[in-house]
């Protein structure tokens, strides 16, 4: 598995998770812990996304590794894991950034492995960016108006009045109708990672990919967010969240696949995840 000479074990709270100062994964250890997760065969259709056997190199490391889940539609899905378990890659694989190098992806019962991203956002795949950079020279609703999906919008009658119209609908939606025609720069934290997720609605997604949302949030704001989060699941959105803070990931969350090494380590409800004596390990003293 990781060759990987990585230097990114500078989170003392997960550092048992990390590929530092490991050449090889005990493949025996990872056999054991597959052996103790629910199946993982899956069929294209067992899911809104369905992975199936997804591996992905760079050179010698495998970043992730024959990794198979499902993400079923109406559900708030945590995808958690240390630092360097393959979380991004994961996502970079499904979200069109670069092809896996083997395995499947199933969208809406399609193969839609290699798609490029702006075929998945078609398709109804959106995401959202840990570090985004909003248009600073633009508003708040310009920002939100520029992410818009023009084809699915385009009226004879009033393109840019559509637009507009749709934009402020968005940017309400996610709690930032009172600063809309500000500058993203005069936004708090909070208020960008509702940014962020308004441009991301406005792609008008089905399935929507969250990259940690409650990075640098206060206790309260991460339970505005989860509110927020949980309201857009209610109205029928699918989500998929990463995030390090397990505490607040695991209130939100319906279930959780956590991975390590990129193979999955376990998988199941917030309690199961926190009794899992693996996850425990892995996150030795984070506070499951
Ligand atoms: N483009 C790339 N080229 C080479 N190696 C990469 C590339 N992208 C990721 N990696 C490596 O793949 C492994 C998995 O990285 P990835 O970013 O997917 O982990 P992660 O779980 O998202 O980590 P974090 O929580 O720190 O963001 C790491 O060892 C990383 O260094």
């Amino acid at each position: 598995m990781s060759t990987e000479p990585s230097a990114d074990a500078t989170n003392e709270s997960e550092t048992n998770g990390t590929r530092t100062n490991e050449s090889e994964p005990d493949r025996s250890t990872t056999a054991e812990r597959e052996g103790e997760t629910t199946s993982d065969a899956y069929g294209p259709d067992d899911g809104l996304l369905v992975l199936q056997n997804v591996t992905k190199r760079f050179g010698g490391l495998t970043a992730v590794d024959d990794l198979s889940f499902a993400v079923e539609e109406g559900e708030i899905l945590g995808f958690i894991g240390p630092n360097g378990a393959g979380k991004s890659t994961t996502f970079n694989c499904v979200t069109g950034v670069y092809p896996p190098t083997a395995g499947t992806v199933h969208y809406d019962g399609e193969d839609v492995t290699g798609t490029a991203a702006h075929g998945m956002v078609k398709r109804g795949l959106a995401r959202t960016f840990q570090s985004f950079r909003p248009l600073e020279d633009r508003s708040v609703i310009d920002n939100v108006a520029l992410a818009l999906t023009p084809d699915k919008l385009f009226s004879l009658s009033g393109f840019r009045g559509g637009l507009r119209e749709r934009a402020r609908a968005i940017c309400k939606r996610v709690g930032l109708g009172d600063r809309m025609e500000l500058s993203p720069s005069e936004l708090p934290h909070a208020g960008l990672l509702r940014l962020e997720l308004a441009r991301a609605l406005a792609t008008d997604p089905d399935l929507l990919l969250i990259d940690e949302p409650f990075a640098g949030l206060s206790g309260g704001e991460v339970e505005d967010v989860s509110g927020l989060l949980t309201d857009l699941r209610d109205e029928g959105l699918t989500l998929v969240v990463v995030d390090h803070n397990m505490r607040g990931l695991l209130s939100l969350i319906d279930r959780a696949i956590v991975i390590r090494f990129g193979s999955k380590l376990a998988s199941g409800t917030p309690e199961e995840i926190r009794a899992n004596e693996e996850v425990q390990k892995a996150y030795l003293g984070g506070g499951l």
